[in-house]
């Protein structure tokens, strides 16, 4: 029988934006940017789509020039939508929901929910990408556009991926090569995820959203002071719906951020399992890794750029290779208008007008959502903030979360509490309360949430009492068992070990970003470049004024040689301090990319290859003034690459530095316990000893790069020997070699800096 009214939902791709319209029977529409039904995109035209609703269910068809696909295939008469198609109007996709219909598989398509890989007998080979032409689009950003095949043949059905970005996975096993696919395998990209069930790829989740359940979650650490374990968390229940907005709280120390991490993977928890739509986290968590958003409390933006550049090279690290520069400048505008910071795109983070401390918080998570992630964990994201902004950033988060993203925030504010849907109570590691806030106050029966803190010190009743009394209480039986009891069984993955991060690999293109960051960041700061720049010229004068090549020939030698000495200090003290605080002082930044897809090597290249520009103008200053002013005798090109090796390869030991230590201030600290030994062992001051001469051998750039430097004497001077019968000059090797043992020292201490940037890997 017809009906005589039908809804139709349009779920947009771009911002996951719901928008729902229900149709008289026979009723005629126009959808676009200025139709009856607004629907927005880039290349979305004011009158796009034409829409009639009939006995025949939903009619669509092109209502002007625009292009109009349906799941892949372009249509250009009226085509019946179903429940769970892509409609694409140019670019933009829309998924269809019919909440009225029953899904079902169009017959001889590809439905996107349900896809039938092996309905035909001949071989053939389906595109998984995130453009509305391929045959199996997955709009996300995280998708690559020619991201996976899947190839129905007679051995078999195979997936295998095309060099996506953000990988394939199988059962959480990111794809390395082509695997035939078994029945109950679980396919994830991005945050879709589908089941195989032997002809058909299932999709278990709608629109990629996140259902989180944590079951008899506890952490243990072994405490530093006592040796003792102690168990941060205990016991931990909590089902959270797709598109939720939950708040976590709880007095000080109580584990709020031990739960957040758990429930992130950042921090594993010992015991117990965190599911995201029924699948393991932890075994899983690199094909999760990518659409996790998380927003620490440092901010994880760098304040030298501008916002729109900040953005954009977070884009270019984080979205597949193929996203073009149009794509990127999309998804910029969609965040900034989202965070409601669309005015500051082309504004300074920071001086000369620097962003409010909640217009910076926004930026930070501007940085996240440009990845457009389903689930989001903000870590007091709103702490040090004013009661006004507070309110405002909370409505923010709600917000999002109805943009079908699943929030969980910490926070210690109570405010502005009630514009989320669940609030967790967290007590001594303990859950006390899981369930809508207005409930909080009837349940602990108090006037006003903030008065739960006192409630909860007062130690007549323990922690554990709170915890069983929520246990045998009706909110726990509705919001924990009641959800619980829809999730389905652990799924085999979870036996799995994680797989490791490769150690070397390198991503060329990711090195280039980094790379073209870190200059805009050096130049950006322009005191502190000129600072670095002028320190060069300013010690060359100051050599030039107070040395004089005076006396006999074997004087001026010895002279020669002080100076080299000094020069060679000065190149290892630039190196040095030109990078000892590069890792550190970007550290939040550093970790939440890390924690995404960033390599240690294109990070580390990164980093060297503008601080060795930086120490080769800083040498060239150096060593020109000087030769010029003093009229030295080394030859030029040899003391240059001295100098500069010496210079770098102490870039490289500051950056070892900067990657062991955890502040600023511990890497200004240990700088000088490096440098001067580089003095002491130099071999220019003080006579060595068989031990002290092995030290300085093994390990002193200072050593072999005075005797490199000494070395580019003029062959007479080498020559002169002095009273004693000894040489004036005495050299311990050849140029070559001296180079050589500099270059060598400094890959040395490259490895000791990949290791400390390796063991920030652990978790806490
Ligand atoms: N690695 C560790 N070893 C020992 N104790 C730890 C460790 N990590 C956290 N803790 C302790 O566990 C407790 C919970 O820490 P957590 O940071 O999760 O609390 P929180 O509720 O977020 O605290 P706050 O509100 O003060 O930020 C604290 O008492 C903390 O000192």
């Amino acid at each position: 029988m017809a009906q005589n009214t039908g809804t139709i939902e349009f779920h947009s791709s771009l911002d996951r934006k719901k928008t729902t319209r229900r149709f008289e029977a026979r009723e005629n529409l126009t959808a676009g940017t200025a139709g009856d039904i607004i629907l927005d995109g880039p290349d979305v035209h004011k009158t796009h789509l034409g829409i009639r609703f009939g006995a025949d269910g939903f009619l669509v068809s092109p209502a002007g020039a625009g292009a109009v696909s349906i799941n892949g295939k372009p249509i250009h008469e009226p085509s019946p939508v179903t429940d769970g198609d892509w409609l694409a109007l140019g670019t933009t996709l829309f998924q269809i929901k019919l909440p009225e219909q029953t899904p079902h598989t169009r017959p001889g398509g590809t439905n996107q929910a349900h896809v039938t890989v092996n309905d035909s007998a001949k071989p053939r080979t389906l595109l998984i990408g995130r453009l509305p032409n391929c045959d199996f689009p997955l709009p996300s950003p995280l998708v690559s556009r020619e991201h996976a095949h899947i190839i129905c043949g007679s051995g078999g059905i195979f997936i295998e991926d095309l060099g996506s970005t953000n990988g394939t996975f199988v059962n959480g096993r990111r794809l390395e090569k082509r695997v035939a696919l078994q029945k109950g395998d679980r396919v994830s990209i991005a945050a879709f995820s589908f089941v195989f069930t032997g002809d058909e790829l299932k999709q278990v989740d709608s629109s990629g959203q996140v259902r989180v359940v944590v079951q008899g979650l506890y952490k243990d650490v072994v405490d530093h002071a006592t040796r003792q374990t102690k168990r941060l968390l205990d016991g931990i229940d909590l089902v959270i719906e797709p598109g939720e907005f939950v708040v976590l709280f709880g007095t000080s120390g109580s584990g709020k951020s031990t739960l957040l991490d758990a429930m992130n993977g950042r921090r594993p928890a010992s015991g117990g399992r965190v599911l995201y739509n029924d699948t393991d986290l932890y075994a899983s968590f690199d094909s999760f890794r990518a659409s996790i958003g998380y927003v620490p409390q440092q901010d994880i933006v760098h304040r030298k750029i501008l916002t729109g550049r900040a953005l954009a090279y977070t884009a270019k690290l984080r979205l597949p290779k193929d996203t073009d520069s149009n794509e990127i400048n999309n998804h910029i505008h969609r965040v900034l208008g989202k965070v409601k910071l669309a005015d500051k795109l082309n504004s300074p983070i920071d001086t000369p007008a620097p962003l409010s401390g909640g217009q910076l918080k926004r930026v930070s998570l501007a940085v996240e959502l440009v990845a457009n992630p389903n689930i989001l964990f903000l870590d007091e994201a709103t702490s040090g903030l004013d009661a006004g902004t507070d309110k405002h950033m909370m409505k923010l988060f709600a917000e999002l979360a109805t943009d079908a993203k699943t929030v969980v925030c910490v926070t210690h504010s109570l405010e502005n509490i009630d514009v989320c849907d669940l609030v967790v109570l967290l007590h001594k590691g303990r859950l006390v309360f899981f369930g809508p806030p207005r409930e909080a106050c009837g349940y602990f029966g108090l006037e006003r949430l903030s008065e739960v803190y006192d409630l909860l010190e007062d130690e007549q009743v323990s922690a554990d009492e709170w915890a069983g009394r929520y246990r045998a209480s009706a909110l726990y039986s509705r919001y924990v068992l009641g959800r619980m009891a829809q999730t389905t069984g652990l799924p085999d993955s979870a036996a799995l070990a994680p797989q490791k991060k490769p150690l070397f690999g390198f991503d060329l293109r990711q090195a280039g970003t980094l790379t073209l960051r870190y200059f805009d960041l050096v130049l950006s700061d322009r005191k502190n470049l000129l600072i670095l720049l002028l320190q060069a010229p300013l010690i060359a004068v100051l050599l030039g004024l107070v040395c004089q090549l005076e006396g006999d020939a074997v004087a001026k030698a010895h002279l020669e040689t002080t100076i080299a000495f000094l020069l060679i200090v000065s190149a290892i003290w630039f190196g040095t301090l030109n990078s000892a605080r590069e890792v550190v002082k970007e550290l939040p930044i550093y970790l939440r990319e890390r924690s995404v897809n960033l390599g240690i090597v294109p990070y580390l290249v990164s980093k060297l290859f503008p601080l060795a520009l930086l120490c080769l103008l800083q040498c060239i200053m150096l060593l020109g003034i000087a030769h010029t002013m003093l009229s030295l005798s080394f030859s030029l090109p040899g003391s240059l690459a001295a100098l500069f090796l010496a210079a770098f390869s102490a870039t490289c030991m500051g950056l070892a530095v900067s990657a062991f230590v955890d502040t600023n201030d511990k890497a200004i600290a240990i700088a000088p316990i490096l440098l001067v030994p580089q003095v002491v062992l130099s071999n220019a001051v003080v006579p060595l000893g068989k031990a002290s001469l092995w030290v300085a051998k093994s390990s002193m750039i200072s050593f072999w790069a005075l005797d490199a430097m000494k070395n580019t004497l003029p062959q007479k001077t080498l020559a002169l020997k002095d009273l004693t019968g000894n040489p004036a000059v005495p050299l311990t090797e050849n140029l070559q070699r001296d180079l050589a043992m500099v270059a060598l020292l400094g890959l040395a201490f490259i490895l000791i800096a990949v290791a400390g940037l390796k063991r920030k890997d652990r978790p806490a």
